[in-house]
C-alpha cells in the first residue's frame, strides 16, 4: 500500500493544482479576471457584507466548476485520447456545469450592480 503523504505535501499539491489551472486554462484566466473585476466594483459601489458574501460564493462556484471541468478534460484525454461518445458526454456535461455557474454569475452581477448605476 502507498504511504500516506504529509498534510503539508497534500496542501502543496493542492496549490499546484490551483496554479496549474490558473496558468494553463484560458477560461480559468477569464473567470479570475471577471472575479477580480467584480471584486473591484464591489469596493467601488460599497456593497454591504451580505452582497459581498453572495458575490464571493458565486465567484468560488464558477472557479470550482472550472477546476472540475479541467479534471474531467484531463482524465478523458488520458483515458480516451480517441474520440468516443462517452468521452463526449463527460466533457460536455462538465462544460455545461461551468456554463450554468457562469450564467448564474452574470445574473448575480446584474442584480448586485445594475441598480447602483
Ligand atoms: N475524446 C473525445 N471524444 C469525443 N468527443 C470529444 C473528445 N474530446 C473532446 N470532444 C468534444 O470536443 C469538445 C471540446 O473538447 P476539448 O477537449 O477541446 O475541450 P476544450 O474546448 O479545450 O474545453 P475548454 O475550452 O474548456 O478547455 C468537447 O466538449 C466534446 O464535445
Amino acid at each position: 500500500m502507498r504511504k500516506k503523504q504529509s498534510l503539508l505535501i497534500s496542501v502543496k499539491s493542492a496549490f499546484e493544482g490551483i496554479y496549474y489551472c490558473a496558468t494553463h486554462e484560458r477560461n480559468m484566466k477569464i473567470h479570475i479576471g471577471a472575479g477580480l473585476t467584480a471584486g473591484f466594483f464591489s469596493w467601488w459601489f460599497a456593497l454591504d457584507k451580505y452582497e459581498i458574501l453572495i458575490l464571493l460564493v458565486t465567484i468560488v462556484g464558477v472557479l470550482v466548476a472550472e477546476m472540475i471541468n479541467t479534471v474531467v478534460e484531463t482524465l478523458v484525454d488520458m483515458i480516451s485520447p480517441e474520440r468516443h461518445p462517452l468521452a463526449k458526454i463527460a466533457k460536455d456535461v462538465a462544460a455545461g456545469a461551468v456554463l450554468i455557474t457562469a450564467t448564474f454569475s452574470l445574473v448575480v452581477g446584474y442584480m448586485l450592480f445594475f441598480s447602483k448605476l
